[in-house]
């Protein structure tokens, strides 16, 4: 139970409620075990001819009574602690999503989706059952089979409570074992589910490709395959939860049978009034909830346990990156002026450098193009000045101060990132271009964006314009419309940075060309990263480097690079040539 202590301190914020749940589950235990004695006292009345209808209307009253007590017991007992299991649920997912924001890139480059909406909510959810039926079945439990017991005793003879109660703690044993196999069975359709759902929606979003493809026959065979697996699993685990309720019958049935065996005798011999007799078969029935209880809930607090030490591991897990001690958390605008000096640079897990030995030296106010073949570490570069990583040698300093001084947050801020994959969040179009931004901002902003990034036109031209909903429930929108509206997001900024990675590849040279000219005045006060396959992209930078294998082999201005007649000619002329040829 060690692992719970992560939620320590909402357990003691919310121990009224619990207090409160327990004394109200208590109540209603009381509640029913006042109710065979009042079976009793009617069975000996009505035995010896002494019960009047109106003592009998009495004693129908009475247990009304209880049973409105019972059920307002149990209403209430469910809304102290059900609700504060609830509220568990809600307050460690929370933690958990923004514990998860604060880590660093690479914790999600080593860890499935999948395996964290797991713990999202597969886990959380057994957290929650331990923390409310769990917490519920132990104390109801123990609590219904001592005053049971005692009660059970009182009523009758010793030795007619031990024959009775000897079949059931086979009942406590079998629930126990087959709760754990249904559990994993569950388990098993769980995941079969999930395959399916994948499998479903994947087609779906990719019904282009399996069309141009022709391969619809093909995805059906893979998906009944799927669905079979599915079915399979289902029938297993039906075959041992409709066991459950049949053996659970059994074995309290023979307790029943026994108590009808010897209780008869003793009832036959005046040992016991048939009042004490029909009293004690109800006693019974009351323990054999508690019995499986028992069961379940040794099942329920080992999952719930090892579901939270799953949680806590996440919980656990520090951010490789940052803010140090050496931190000025005064800086909160930044003029822009980058220094690379013999960085080196190599990815966790990763065993050769992606960067090696950078120099460069980017003046506030300029622009600086980056061109090399893929994978020669050009985005490498732009992550490391965003601290998404940390270099392993060397320095980076931003006006003269070493980047690992600034506080994360006032670093981020003042940069203006248009990512490779412009990738753009299920809502509209508006709040996607304001999404730096906490509050509403006026429109005139947001159109003002998308007119330099050139999509303004594409935008009004959706059905609700800069309302329209995008991604599955809205508009698709073309990869060169992405790569705009990521600009967009990213000048609105209005940041000392701006870093355009691969961001206008998807556009043709002429929309190329109309962009890089609106974006001229964005671009004339702040320091500027563009990184291109095109080398009309970065031709009019004050000064372009040359990466191969994660080394600056050139740099120099577009026509310095051109006269070199190395890698950055070679390029230039390949991609004149295609311009001619398309052109023909
Ligand atoms: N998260 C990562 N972990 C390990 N290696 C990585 C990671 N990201 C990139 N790399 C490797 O680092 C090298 C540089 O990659 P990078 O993405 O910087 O290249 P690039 O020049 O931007 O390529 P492209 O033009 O295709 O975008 C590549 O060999 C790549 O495989």
């Amino acid at each position: 139970m060690k692992h719970f202590k992560t939620l320590k301190n909402f357990l003691l914020e919310h121990k009224k409620r619990y207090i409160l749940g327990i004394i109200w589950l208590v109540i209603v235990d009381i509640l029913q075990l006042i109710f065979p004695q009042i079976l009793k006292k009617i069975t000996d009345l009505l035995q010896s001819n002494q019960l009047s209808l109106d003592e009998l209307l009495n004693y129908a009253m009475l247990i009304m009574l209880l049973g409105l007590g019972t059920g307002l017991g149990r209403y209430f007992w469910r809304i102290y602690i059900q609700t504060t299991a609830r509220k568990a649920e809600y307050y460690l997912r929370n933690r958990l999503f923004s514990h998860l924001q604060s880590l660093s890139t690479n914790y999600f480059n080593t860890h499935k989706t999948g395996d964290l909406m797991a713990h999202a909510t597969n886990d959380i959810n057994a957290v929650r059952t331990a923390l409310g039926p769990g917490v519920v079945m132990i104390i109801d439990s123990v609590f219904i089979t001592i005053t049971t017991l005692i009660m059970m005793i009182k009523t009758t003879n010793l030795l007619l409570v031990i024959l009775a109660l000897f079949p059931l703690p086979f009942l406590a044993f079998s629930v126990q074992k087959m709760g754990k196999v249904i559990h994993k069975r569950f388990r098993n359709v769980q995941e079969t589910f999930s395959d399916l759902s994948d499998r479903a929606q994947e087609n779906f979003a990719g019904v282009r490709v399996v069309k141009s493809f022709v391969q619809e026959e093909e995805e059906i065979k893979k998906f009944s395959k799927v669905n079979k697996n599915n079915f399979d699993k289902n029938m297993k685990l039906i075959k041992v939860s409709g066991l459950l309720r049949p053996l659970i019958q059994f074995i309290s049935g023979i307790s029943f049978l026994i108590v009808i065996w010897y209780g008869g005798i003793l009832v036959i011999e005046g040992q016991i009034s048939l009042g004490d007799f029909v009293a004690f078969n109800s006693y019974l029935s009351l323990l054999v909830w508690p019995m499986m209880a028992i069961g379940w809930v040794i099942n329920i607090l080992q999952r719930g346990s090892a579901s939270m030490e799953r949680i806590n591991n996440i919980l656990f897990e520090k951010p490789d990156i940052t803010d140090s001690d050496n931190t000025l958390d005064t800086i909160n605008n930044i003029d822009g002026h980058i220094t690379f000096q013999n960085v080196w640079f190599k990815y966790p897990n990763s065993n050769g450098y992606a960067l090696k030995n950078i120099n460069i030296d980017i003046k506030e106010g300029t622009t600086l193009g980056v061109v090399g073949r893929t994978g020669s570490g050009k985005t490498t570069l732009v992550n490391l000045i965003l601290r998404l990583y940390d270099i392993d040698k060397g320095n980076i300093f931003i006006d003269n101060i070493p980047i690992r001084n600034f506080l994360i947050k006032n670093l981020r801020e003042n940069i203006g990132y248009v990512s490779q994959d412009n990738f753009l969040f299920s809502t509209t179009v508006k709040q996607n271009i304001s999404f730096a931004f906490e509050k509403d901002i006026d429109d005139n902003k947001i159109y003002n964006a998308a007119k330099k990034a050139e999509v303004y036109d594409n935008i009004i031209d959706f059905p609700n314009g800069f309302n329209t909903s995008l991604g599955e429930r809205g508009v698709t929108m073309s990869g060169g419309q992405r790569q705009r509206t990521a600009i967009a997001r990213a000048i609105i900024k209005d940041p000392s940075i701006l870093i355009l990675d691969d961001s206008l590849s998807s556009v043709d040279t002429q929309t190329e060309e109309r962009i890089l000219k609106n974006l001229k005045d964005v671009m004339e006060d702040k320091t500027n990263i563009i990184i291109a396959h095109r080398i009309s992209t970065v031709k009019n930078a004050d000064h372009i480097i040359v990466l191969d294998e994660g080394e600056i082999v050139e740099r120099g201005t577009h026509e310095e690079l051109v006269n070199n007649n190395k890698i950055y000619n070679d390029i230039y002329v390949k991609q004149m040539l295609e311009e001619k040829i398309e052109n023909i």
